[in-house]
């Protein structure tokens, strides 16, 4: 079970829905290494509450702290940029480099280390993905699954304290989309970083995560679980 120092967020801000302005009002404690699901209705401000955790949305009030170090404190002026925060963050649509290779988009990421243990690096985490054999290709010549497997170990590269997924699987089919949720899990897994993920699809939410909280309307809650947890079936 996640022990250790937890990510701790207080944020408060506004937001403007289609029914008018409401409150994003989210106190939230989330154990190392857990792996948080957050569920709701369209437009209840999952994908803002990432943004805001990862410094490319400023909160109204509030601090995000992740293993001791502070990160944001609207109180004392702190605001770490992005590239300070040790997270990694996938997006729904890949955000891949259009015109740089597979192996190109894990290097990218990797910029800052040394070329020959660069070289390592990237070739541990194709293996990972599955995607040796894709390592010169470009994105337009991988399917979805592909994509989403690069996306992920790109964002896994740096062994980031914090992965944050927003809808990391909805543009997949079924079939791949199942297939990648047993990815997901390993990958998890494998680096131990806590992870927070938004989802749409209820039963994805709970087989997939430690915890499932709902957002509705700027406000979490605790959703109830009807199916077992997809790490606790196989184990
Ligand atoms: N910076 C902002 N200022 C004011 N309103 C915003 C801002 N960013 C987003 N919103 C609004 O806040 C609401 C929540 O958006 P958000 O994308 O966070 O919801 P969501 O729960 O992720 O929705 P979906 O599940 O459809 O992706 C939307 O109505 C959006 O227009």
């Amino acid at each position: 079970m996640p022990s250790a120092a937890p990510l701790a967020i207080t944020l408060e801000t506004r937001l403007s829905g289609p029914d008018g302005p409401f409150r994003l009002d989210v106190d939230l404690s989330v154990a190392a290494g857990e792996f948080l699901v957050l569920t709701g209705p369209s437009g209840a401000g999952k994908t803002t509450l990432l943004r805001l955790i990862a410094g490319l949305t400023r909160p109204l009030r509030g601090v995000v702290s992740m293993a001791g170090q502070v990160w944001s404190d609207t109180a004392c002026g702190i605001d770490l940029p992005v590239r300070a925060r040790p997270l990694g963050f996938v997006f729904q649509d890949y955000a891949l480099f259009p015109n740089m290779t597979v192996a190109g988009q894990i290097g990218f990421a990797l910029h800052d280390l040394p070329q020959c243990e660069r070289a390592d690096r990237v070739a541990e985490m194709l293996d990972l993905a599955g995607l040796t054999g894709l390592a010169k290709a470009y994105p337009a010549q991988l399917s979805g699954g592909q994509k989403q497997r690069l996306a992920l170990v790109r964002a896994l590269a740096r062994c980031p304290k914090l992965l944050l997924l927003d809808e990391p699987l909805s543009a997949l089919d079924p079939e791949t989309r199942a297939r990648l949720q047993g990815e997901l899990r390993r990958l998890h897994a494998h680096f131990g970083a806590t992870t927070l993920m938004t989802s749409h699809d209820q039963t994805e939410a709970q087989r997939l995560a430690d915890r499932v909280l709902r957002l509705e309307a700027g406000r979490l809650s605790a959703a109830s679980l009807s199916y077992p947890p997809l790490h606790l079936v196989r184990a």
